[in-house]
């Protein structure tokens, strides 16, 4: 799939159907809050599913009660385009199942 990079006003304006997500322009990113560490190590686990899928990965980072998920598209210089959008997307309908607040 081709990806193109969004600009700082188009990336904000797709954020706003993402709650939760910030940019500063180049990429995005998301801190989800867990009871549990096992809670955030699974949703990891199934992160890298939806990744494999969409053949787009983001950087996570896993602490003890929060997982941080950044992401851009290496492939146009490291920019945010559709691709990490529409992953964001995915997260998004996956967290509530992993109890993410
Ligand atoms: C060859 C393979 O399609 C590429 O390396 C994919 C894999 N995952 C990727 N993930 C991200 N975030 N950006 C990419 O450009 C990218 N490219």
């Amino acid at each position: 799939m081709a990806a193109k990079p969004l600009s700082r006003p188009q990336i904000d304006e797709r954020l706003k159907e993402l709650p939760g997500w910030t940019t500063d322009g180049d990429r995005i990113t998301h801190t989800y809050a867990f009871d549990t560490h096992p809670q955030g190590a699974a949703m990891v686990v199934h992160i890298a599913q939806v990744q494999e899928e969409l053949n787009h990965h983001a950087d996570l980072l896993l602490s003890y009660n929060k997982l941080t998920v950044t992401v851009n598209t290496h492939s146009v210089g490291g920019k945010v385009t559709d691709l990490d959008l529409e992953l964001a997307r995915r997260l998004m309908e996956i967290a509530p199942g992993h109890g993410a607040h």
